[in-house]
């Protein structure tokens, strides 16, 4: 079916079949359930291909039927109003630490919570009845409340806190005082240092400084991006098959910015007769000596480099691994981090940048695309970037060496990142 389509009863109809394909799927999966209880699953079960686009169908078409039936004066109000408020309602859950006194099992009256929470009872009932409109905890009775699914992964311990913590509690500001900062620095900025963060914050430095400076904050900050990172679109094996590995034989590759090397790891299984070294700050390298992520027998193929990548490159390598290293750097600052290969580089020698390209086509109303989006924004409030097409990030190689060419594209399946090889001649 047409995806544009306004037909109230095609989209119904596209969600009965959806929903019925669901419903086959989830019959022969065993008993665990979709709902929105305690007892019911925290996310949907990874199936096979035709129920993941069954799946995408049912959420496209029901919000495409859910929107046309408001209308857009009402999507509109309905959605500027709902989200700050959910926002604010979240902060306050997450900040006064409202899921850890609920009992996973039972209940507690608003009271009892609030005596506990060490706040208002009048207001922790606004916040949690605003909550409960959107399934995140529920009232079994008026004056008592309870858990859902939803409420029980945001106790203290659950990956979702820390999460929901980072948007609404460390990021909400960024977000109140991006126009301030574009208004100070002037649109388009390539300045690191010139974000909503440093005018939300009063902080001098780019966003790993504002990071490093609180170690609160900064462990909410590292468990978003561990909880993104384990999706199974980013997993490191998708490295394996955006590339021919062997065909490198017994050569090098640099995994530049490669942290403490679960990527070189990855790229090590696939090609048994190369070397892999991975370059990065002296605290990541210090780390990664410490860790266990190199299995003892490839010690000797994958070792560690300290190396600043805006300093000239003085290890030759075959090639050049970047991987979400380039994404955020400002156009200006990626083009002098490739730069700075130039002088180890030789022809032949080939760059493999694996990030995030955006399509150059017009913009889908479905829930994958407005989900990169969002992330595309957040990208603009820590670091002035965005996500890049893939004429830009040909561009942006160009400018870093204009000997570099572009060889190809290889998305492998379910990968979230595409590698994007270029050689120089
Ligand atoms: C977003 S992480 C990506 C890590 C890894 N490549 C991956 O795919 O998961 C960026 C990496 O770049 C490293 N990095 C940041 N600034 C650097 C610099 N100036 N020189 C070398 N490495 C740097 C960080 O320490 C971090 O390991």
């Amino acid at each position: 079916m047409d995806m544009a389509t306004t037909d109230l009863e095609a989209l119904a109809e596209l969600c009965l079949q959806s929903a019925k394909t669901i419903k086959g799927f989830r019959a022969t999966n065993g008993p665990s359930k979709l709902g929105f209880d305690t007892q019911a699953l925290p996310s949907f079960p990874k199936g096979d291909e035709m129920t993941q686009r069954a799946r995408n169908d049912l959420r496209n078409a029901a919000k495409t039927l859910y929107d046309l039936i408001t209308g857009p004066q009402e999507c509109l109000m309905e959605s500027s109003l709902t989200s700050l408020q959910f926002i604010g309602s979240m902060r306050y859950i997450c900040h006064f630490k409202v899921p850890d006194f609920v009992p996973e099992a039972g209940v507690i009256d608003y009271l009892s919570l609030a005596q506990h929470c060490g706040v208002d009872p009048g207001q922790l009932k606004q916040n949690l009845r605003f909550a409960m409109s959107n399934r995140v905890f529920y009232e079994p009775t008026p004056k008592t409340v309870a858990h859902t699914a939803g409420s029980i992964l945001l106790m203290e311990g659950k990956p979702m806190r820390p999460f929901v913590q980072w948007l609404t509690e460390d990021c909400a500001p960024m977000i109140a005082h991006q126009i301030d900062a574009i208004e100070k620095w002037g649109h388009g900025s390539q300045e690191p240092n010139q974000t909503a963060v440093n005018y939300a914050y009063g902080v001098k430095g780019p966003f790993y400084d504002f990071i490093r400076s609180d170690p609160v904050r900064e462990r909410r900050f590292g468990t978003t991006i561990q909880q993104v990172s384990e999706q199974p679109s980013s997993s490191v094996t998708h490295i394996q098959n955006g590339f021919d590995w062997a065909s490198l034989g017994n050569g090098t590759v640099i995994d530049v910015g490669g942290h403490i090397g679960y990527c070189a790891v990855a790229i090590a299984q696939a090609a048994p007769k190369l070397h892999v070294i991975v370059q990065d700050r002296s605290e990541v390298v210090q780390m990664a000596r410490e860790s266990t992520i190199v299995p003892k027998d490839m010690q000797g193929r994958v070792t560690f480099e300290v190396h600043d990548f805006y300093q000239p490159q003085k290890t030759c390598a075959d090639a050049y691994f970047y991987r979400k290293t380039l994404l955020n750097h400002t156009d200006k600052n990626a083009a002098a981090i490739i730069g700075a290969l130039s002088p180890a580089l030789k022809p032949g020698n080939r760059l493999l940048i694996m990030d995030f390209v955006q399509a150059d086509k017009p913009v889908e109303t479905t829930a994958t695309e407005r989900y990169y989006r969002a992330v595309d924004l957040q990208m603009l409030l820590y670091y002035n970037c965005r996500y890049r097409t893939l004429d830009e990030w040909k561009e942006l190689v160009k400018a870093g060496d204009s000997r570099f060419e572009f060889e190809r594209e290889c998305s492998p399946p379910g990968s979230a990142m595409p590698i994007l090889s270029f050689i120089v001649r």
